[in-house]
This record gives C-alpha cells, sequence and structure tokens, in this order.
C-alpha cells in the first residue's frame, strides 16, 4: 500500500487548544518527518483570537518543540500552515474561510479532500456542522470527512440528538468518532494477539477464563478542566468510551475479514451483549469513588473538591470500579472487572486475563498454591506482553515456582512509537476508520452507562471523599471482586 497520504487540506476547530497544542500539531509534524504527508498539504487553524498566520505559525512552531523537547528543525513545515479567525456560533466569517481553503486548494494543487477537525467544546460540534454544509465548505469535489472528539454527548438522548445533527452534513462513513485508546499500540495489539497466536484462541472462553481485569490508573488529578469533569465524572470521561472499547476488543468474536465494518460490527455485539444494570444491580456491580487529599510522589495534594472549578460539595465520581458481564455463549459467567480513577498510586494502563487454576494440584505437598497463569498485556506507559507459567524450582524436588516470559514493545521501538493521535490522524487521512467508534458502538456505550448514572445522579455518595490522592481507590473496589473469591493484580509486575 502507498505510504503516503492522499493530498488533503486539513481545519483545525479549536487550533488555539489544548489539544491541538499537545497532540495534534506533534502529531502532523511527526508524520511529516516520517514522509507520511504528501508534498503538498496545508493545515488550517480556526478559533476566536485575532493572530495573524505568521503569529500562529510561531504558535504551532512553539508546540512542537515544547511537545517534541526540540528545536524544530525544519521551518518549511510551518510555511503549510495557515490561521483564519472566526467565532463558530455566527455565520458570518465561514464564507471567508471557504474563500481560504479554496484559495489554498488552488495553490497547493489540492483535489478538494478536506479533512475537518474539531477540537472543540462538544456543544459547538451540531453547530459548527450545520453552518459548514449551510455555508457550502462541505461542497468539494474531492471527499470530506468530520474528526469529532469526546465527549459524544452525555447520555444516549444528548448523543442522539447531536448525531442526528451531524449526519444533515455527514454521513457515517464521513464521521471519524477519536477514542484515542484506540490509536494505542498495544490496544491495537489485542486482536493481534487473539487471532494470530494459536495457543490462545482455543483458551478464550469461559471454560478456561476465570476473570479479566482492566485497569487505567492516572496519577494526575482534574488539572484546568474541573470545569468540564465536574459534569462528567469518570463513568462518562473514561469508561463510556476507552474501558469499554477495550471490553469489546478483548471479548469480540473473530471478524470474518480484517475489514472496518466487519471489526466494528463484532464490537457492537459484545457492548449489546453486555448485562444491563437493573437499579439494584448497580451496588452490587458497581463502586465509585472521589479523591481526598493525600500524596504523589512524595507531594501533598489537594482533594478534588478543592479542585478549581470544582463545586466543594460536588458528588462526582473520580474513580469507578465495576463488573460486567457479558450474556453471550462464550463469556456466560466470566466477569470482566473494569477500574479507572484520578489521582491514584501510579499511571497505568493494564489487561490481566486470569486464567482458571488447573483441575488438579499435583504439586501440594512441595508448593501449597500454584499460581494461576496469567496473561499481561501493557497498555501503558510500558508496552508489552507477560505470560506468567510455572515451572519448577531449581535445585528443588518437583517444587513449582511462578516465572514470567517477558514481551517488551517500546523496548524495541522505544520513542519510536507512533503516538495514538499520529496513527488515528494518518488513518483518517487515509480513510481507515477501523479505530475510531461507530456510532452503534457509542450508542450501545451510553445505553448500558446511562443506567449506572441514572441511580448514581440520584443518590448521594454520603463516603465521598472515600479514598486518599496517591491510593488505589476505596476499599469497596477490592471488596467487589473479593466477593467473587478474586483479588485485583498489582500493577507493578509483583504477582
Ligand atoms: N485536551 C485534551 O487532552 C483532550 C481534549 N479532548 C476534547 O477535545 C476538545 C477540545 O479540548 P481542548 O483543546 O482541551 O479545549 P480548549 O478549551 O483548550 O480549547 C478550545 C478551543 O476552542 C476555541 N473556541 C472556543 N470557543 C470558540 C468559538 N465560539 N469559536 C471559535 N473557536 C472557539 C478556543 O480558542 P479561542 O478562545 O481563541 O476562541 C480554543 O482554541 C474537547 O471536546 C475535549 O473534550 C479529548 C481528549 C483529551
Ligand atoms: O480521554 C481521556 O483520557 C485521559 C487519559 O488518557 P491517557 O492516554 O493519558 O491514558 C484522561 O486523563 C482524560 O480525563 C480523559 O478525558
Amino acid at each position: 500500500m502507498n505510504n503516503v497520504n492522499p493530498k488533503s487540506l486539513i481545519v483545525i476547530f479549536g487550533a488555539t487548544g489544548d489539544l491541538a497544542k499537545r497532540k495534534l500539531f506533534p502529531s502532523i509534524y511527526r508524520l511529516y518527518q516520517k514522509q507520511k504527508l504528501s508534498d503538498e498539504f496545508a493545515i488550517v487553524g480556526v478559533a476566536r483570537r485575532p493572530l495573524s498566520t505568521y503569529e500562529f505559525r510561531r504558535y504551532v512552531t512553539e508546540s512542537i518543540e515544547e511537545a517534541t523537547k526540540q528545536e524544530l528543525i525544519d521551518e518549511s513545515f510551518v510555511s503549510h500552515f495557515y490561521y483564519h479567525s472566526l467565532d463558530v456560533t455566527s455565520t458570518a466569517s465561514y464564507q471567508a474561510l471557504k474563500t481560504l481553503l479554496e484559495q489554498l486548494e488552488e495553490t497547493y494543487h489540492l483535489p478538494g479532500n478536506r479533512i475537518f477537525y474539531l477540537a472543540m467544546a462538544p456543544e459547538f460540534f451540531g453547530t459548527i456542522t450545520s453552518h459548514l454544509k449551510s455555508e457550502g465548505l462541505t461542497a468539494t469535489p474531492g471527499w470530506k470527512r468530520l474528526v469529532i472528539e469526546k465527549p459524544f454527548g452525555h447520555d444516549l438522548p444528548s448523543a442522539q440528538k447531536l448525531n442526528k445533527e451531524i449526519r444533515q452534513a455527514f454521513s457515517e462513513k464521513e464521521i471519524f468518532r477519536i477514542d484515542h485508546y484506540l490509536g494505542k499500540e498495544m490496544v491495537q495489539n489485542i486482536e493481534v494477539i487473539r487471532f494470530a497466536n494459536a495457543i490462545f484462541e482455543p483458551l478464550w472462553n469461559n471454560r478456561f477464563i476465570a476473570n479479566i481485569q482492566i485497569t487505567s490508573s492516572e496519577t494526575l488529578g482534574v488539572e484546568d478542566r474541573g470545569r468540564y469533569y465536574d459534569h462528567s465524572g469518570a463513568l462518562r470521561d473514561m469508561v463510556q468510551n476507552h474501558m469499554l472499547q477495550m471490553v469489546a476488543l478483548l471479548a469480540m468474536e473473530p471478524p470474518i475479514k480484517l475489514t472496518t465494518d466487519d471489526i466494528r460490527s463484532e464490537k457492537v455485539k459484545v457492548l449489546r451483549a453486555l448485562r444491563p444494570m437493573t437499579h439494584d444491580d448497580v451496588d452490587n456491580y458497581f463502586v465509585r469513588g472521589q479523591y481526598g487529599r493525600g500524596f504523589i510522589r512524595g507531594q501533598e495534594v489537594v482533594g478534588y473538591r478543592e479542585e478549581n472549578n470544582v463545586d466543594p460539595n460536588s458528588n462526582t465520581e473520580t474513580f469507578v470500579a465495576g463488573k460486567l458481564m457479558i450474556d453471550n455463549f462464550r463469556w456466560a459467567g466470566v466477569p470482566f472487572y473494569i477500574r479507572t480513577g484520578k489521582r491514584m498510586t501510579e499511571k497505568s494502563t493494564k489487561i490481566v486475563v486470569q486464567f482458571k487454576d488447573i483441575p488438579m494440584n499435583l504439586y501440594y505437598r512441595t508448593s501449597e498454591h500454584v499460581h494461576p497463569n496469567l496473561l499481561v498485556i501493557h497498555i501503558q506507559p510500558d508496552e508489552g506482553i507477560t505470560l506468567h507459567l510455572n515451572a519448577k524450582k531449581s535445585g528443588e524436588s518437583m517444587k513449582t515456582t511462578p516465572i514470567k516470559l517477558d514481551y517488551c514493545n517500546n523496548c524495541i521501538d522505544g520513542l519510536n512509537t507512533p503516538e495514538a493521535y499520529e496513527k488515528l490522524l494518518y488513518d483518517c487521512m487515509r480513510g481507515d476508520a477501523t479505530n475510531f467508534t461507530h456510532w452503534d458502538e457509542v450508542a450501545a456505550s451510553w445505553s448500558f452507562v446511562d443506567k449506572i448514572s441514572e441511580v448514581w445522579a440520584n443518590t448521594k455518595a454520603a463516603d465521598f471523599p472515600n479514598y486518599e490522592a496517591g491510593s488505589m481507590g476505596p476499599k469497596q473496589a477490592d471488596e467487589l471482586l473479593q466477593k467473587d473469591g478474586f483479588h485485583w493484580w498489582p500493577l507493578n509486575g509483583t504477582m
């Protein structure tokens, strides 16, 4: 396949914001360095503040230098960047933007392929797409694509409303809903580990797997996103999208082919097979937490309720643990435990697949306990796979000892492992939507999550804050597994 993208023009709405600065500009630069962009490309940044194109180029350069911690060597790169000041809520300046796009397409000999990237607050998504259409910016001789950031709605009804709005201007095939976890190297590796290895797929079911644990922990607090986060919480911010996407990839049936539609349709089936929570189930299956004061790497940090733009009596959860059951033939009876939170002990995303115990312990006289086999998929910061087995303890007669077979992905690729946004942008430019979420996945995820948020919205969490910053969350999250005879496997590799 040709590794260079088709000639296209990218319009970034929200070009002066945090996402553009930290993720999008550095990713475009890396694609340029790797010669994955066509020689002729143009990027137009859009935001309200009045900047000249010269000032914007300076800003892009600084953003990239800050992100890559290197001086931007290739000056010609930023000469492809242009700026247009516009308030997206008013149609007044869309015509001038249209003229700019047409001029650039002429200058760069572009065939009219346009990517509209909405790196802006979600309340603007519907307005922007409607104005793009009414002002004629979507009427282009080439293809058009819309990249849309999360959150995609706040619940199912708002997501449906938003979807209806953007579908007035873009078809489902033209919409690329970003879930940046799907761009992570080891998340993409889940399919390969499962479907390219004869030893796993036969065991990948309720006859051999005891439970699956997915943890995504962060040490950061809400930082400067209190205004958004206090209305969202961890359930909407992390579970509805990233966590459920990982569940879907782990649990889906092998797709007929590795095409976008085949993979997505298998993922949707999993999300639809999630056992819906009844009002009474929520307390038994889900745990919420909110951090109080504590220490992160020896530094004292404030509690969630003391953060900027957070209600001092906030009932918003910054931690969620849950037990999901997938009611289908393959997974009946196997709990999928998920856990995610802010201000936890360490920054780590890991999946642990715990296999069932051997039917009988032949070594009970010499080894009281034979360690369960575990397959650990390290998503971040270290990327790799560890298989936990048992072997004979050296020098001892038939005594077992746990051993690990380790594969480290980023030890080989090191800093060259492409960043999630880099890969997703590249996919979008090539029109590959596999690692973006289809509307059906979004809808099924909201249906599941809405039941939990409804219950939580109507019941105040009496014990908030219920975990200390720097800990692994409230004790109820441990009890969730203890009730089933399991425990969370530690993240630091000591099993
Ligand atoms: N930041 C992150 O790490 C992540 C962000 N996201 C999502 O990405 C999106 C953007 O987030 P983020 O970059 O953090 O947001 P910021 O608040 O940092 O940036 C918002 C951008 O929108 C522009 N803007 C605001 N109002 C208008 C308007 N009326 N007309 C034109 N431009 C406007 C702002 O520029 P100006 O003030 O000059 O108009 C700014 O460029 C959100 O949907 C967020 O949820 C998702 C995952 C991670
Ligand atoms: O989407 C989000 O993800 C980040 C965590 O992403 P990661 O790649 O650093 O694991 C989270 O901090 C943020 O709250 C959420 O909106």
